[in-house]
């Protein structure tokens, strides 16, 4: 009976090691909803979760004894009669009310679907509760006390400041209290929309079937559906051997609520959470030692915008770094002793020396959160589909909607393709990183593979009107792009606002247009948004490219 269940595992299980960044590695193909989506187990049990699926190593045991009561109830399901049922309770049923549920949620009422969501915690998932939302929070705050603090930069202005200082508790409010109210918004646009908010804790139970529950030891309510999303986020990824107390050892989901502003805190990983959190805690007066395995800070950055960073964001703080080496063991403090972290080559293997600090940040990336679902691997489970960090792609909240937008479409009958070389990226640090498509490195490495050739043109703030009016002409704008016909590749911008910037090159790419025409679209004066136009301008595309009216260029 089993072996009728069709949810494919098409590519492998990702093993744990470095999680390379999902621009690096993950983006490159189209997401196509009614392909098979990865669904990866990685074995990892959620220590943060804050619904009653929350799982210490200890209880991972029970977890298995748990699958085989879901397996049970799988075939129990099954052999109700053996066969799908005919007539279903939902056309859609989302497990998981992160953005991306929600985003799916929110399109397939558009097209008229009668859907559910299941929640097991609070609405709003990662993002809202401990991702973009608070953390944006605290940022805005980094962001105005680095302005009040930087002397130089208010007398450029004219203006004179006393001291700037902050509340601690008031900061942690301000994310808190932002998490809430975004909570709150998601939770009633789905509601006004007459999405069905079941609560519990959602199992695949067989085809169509979906069981939820409030406790471990509740019976499982059963509900049907025509089509079923998986929706259900992402865990923070602790490498073996570092212990996370909460206090001292801690991972985004503890640092969001700023509960201490530790003196010296080591960050261990410089993707996007690292740097952001060290942007949050420099400009609140702690010093910052960053750990990376790699041989280079921000590693996942296309590297011309990483060496930019790195001298704009690393270098003038107060902020030291180790490359190349990996954290194997990590204590938290205990009877006045500091944590201690061990540090290894990451290439030899060998022991380099032993750190103290006040506290560690764990930011080595996040896995998805997909155990307790009742899948195995090789389960193969009908109008089934998988969104978002769940799916292990490209961790982002709109990249999350967007799949579920394309799934929504796929099952409403448009065949839709989601390209994530069109979805950007934003690090939200001061000045703001944002990126689309590729970076240089991997324009090159498809060039040679396909045969094109690869240009690439720059801009830079210290030009821009606005950005030398704000006193912010730190910054550099970099489209890669292919001089033959014309097609943006990739760009990557650091520079004041770069993060609202990059939707032209994005929504460039997204609906094909070709730089000899984006070339042609006005800007108003003075905006930031010129440095773009600047950037388009600035390419040579060959004149026999189509649509080019540019002069001839020797290429
Ligand atoms: C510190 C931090 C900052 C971030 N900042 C940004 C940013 O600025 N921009 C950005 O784009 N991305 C950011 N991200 C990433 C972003 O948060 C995620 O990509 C996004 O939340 C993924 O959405 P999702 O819907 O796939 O999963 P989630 O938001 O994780 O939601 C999954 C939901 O499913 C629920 N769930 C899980 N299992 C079950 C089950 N079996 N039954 C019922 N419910 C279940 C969970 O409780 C959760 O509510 C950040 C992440 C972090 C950690
Ligand atoms: N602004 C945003 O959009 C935003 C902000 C925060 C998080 N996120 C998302 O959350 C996800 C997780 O973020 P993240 O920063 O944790 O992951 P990441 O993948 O961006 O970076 C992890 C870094 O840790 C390093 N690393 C891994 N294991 C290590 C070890 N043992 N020792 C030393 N270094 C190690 C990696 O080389 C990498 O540089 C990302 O996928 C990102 O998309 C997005």
């Amino acid at each position: 009976m089993q072996s009728s269940l069709t949810l494919s595992l098409s590519q492998p299980a990702t093993a744990l090691t470095i999680p390379k960044s999902n621009y690096t590695v993950n983006h490159s193909l189209p997401f196509h909803p009614s392909k098979p989506i990865n669904l990866r187990f990685c074995g990892l049990r959620r220590e943060a979760f804050g619904g009653f699926s929350s799982l210490s190593r200890s209880q991972s045991l029970q977890s298995k004894f748990r699958s085989k009561k879901i397996s049970n109830a799988i075939s129990a399901s099954l052999s109700d009669n053996g066969s799908a049922p005919k007539s279903f309770d939902y056309d859609l049923i989302i497990i998981g009310a992160g953005v991306g549920g929600h985003g799916a949620a929110l399109h397939a009422v558009e097209k008229g679907l009668k859907t559910a969501i299941i929640e097991g915690d609070v609405v709003g998932g990662t993002c809202v509760n401990r991702g973009c939302v608070p953390s944006k929070a605290l940022l805005a705050v980094s962001g105005r006390m680095r302005e009040l603090q930087s002397e130089h930069h208010m007398k450029a202005l004219g203006l004179q400041v006393a001291a700037a200082g902050y509340d601690r508790q008031g900061v942690a409010d301000h994310a808190n209290n932002l998490a809430t109210k975004i909570r709150n918004n998601l939770t009633n646009s789905m509601k006004a929309l007459g999405v069905d908010i079941l609560t519990g804790f959602g199992t695949i139970l067989g085809p169509h079937k979906v069981g939820y529950r409030r406790s471990r030891d509740s019976p499982f309510n059963i509900v049907t559906a025509k089509d079923i999303i998986i929706a259900t986020g992402s865990v923070p990824f602790v490498p073996k051997g570092i212990e996370v107390d909460g206090k001292t050892v801690i991972t985004s989901d503890h640092a969001l609520k700023l509960e201490s502003v530790p003196d010296w805190i080591a960050i261990v990983g410089s993707g996007y959470i690292g740097l952001e959190f060290s942007d949050v805690y420099t400009a609140l007066g702690s010093e910052v030692t960053f750990i990376e395995a790699l041989d280079q800070l921000m590693p996942g950055f296309d590297p011309e915008i990483g060496k930019l960073a790195q001298r704009v964001l690393i270098n003038p703080r107060k902020i030291d770094y180790h490359t190349g080496v990996f954290a194997t063991k990590i204590t938290p403090a205990k009877n006045g002793k500091p944590v201690t972290i061990e540090l290894i080559d990451a290439n030899t293997k060998e022991p380099k020396e032993t750190l103290e600090v006040d506290a560690a940040l764990i930011a080595t990336g996040r896995a998805p959160f997909t155990d307790s679902l009742g899948l195995d691997i090789g389960d193969l489970i009908p109008h089934l589909y998988c969104i978002g960090d769940a799916n292990g792609k490209m961790m982002l909240a709109h990249a999350a909607s967007a799949q579920g937008i394309s799934v929504v479409e796929q099952i409403t009958g448009r065949d839709h393709v989601l390209n994530h070389l069109s979805i950007p990226a934003a690090c939200f640090t001061h000045p703001e990183i944002s990126m689309v498509g590729l970076t240089e490195p991997q324009a090159r490495e498809k060039a040679e593979k396909e045969g094109f050739e690869v240009s690439v043109a720059k801009t830079s703030f210290k030009a821009n009107t606005k950005a030398l009016a704000e006193n912010e002409g730190e910054g550099l704008a970099k489209l890669i792009y292919r001089p033959d016909n014309g097609e943006i590749l990739g760009v990557h911008i650091l520079g004041l606002h770069a993060a609202d910037l990059i939707h032209e090159a994005s929504n460039a790419i997204a609906l094909g247009t070709s730089i000899q025409d984006i070339k042609f679209a006005v800007h108003a004066h003075p905006t930031l948004s010129e440095v773009l136009d600047e950037l388009f301008k600035s390419a040579k595309v060959k004149a026999h490219a189509p649509g080019s009216v540019s002069e001839p260029v020797a290429v």
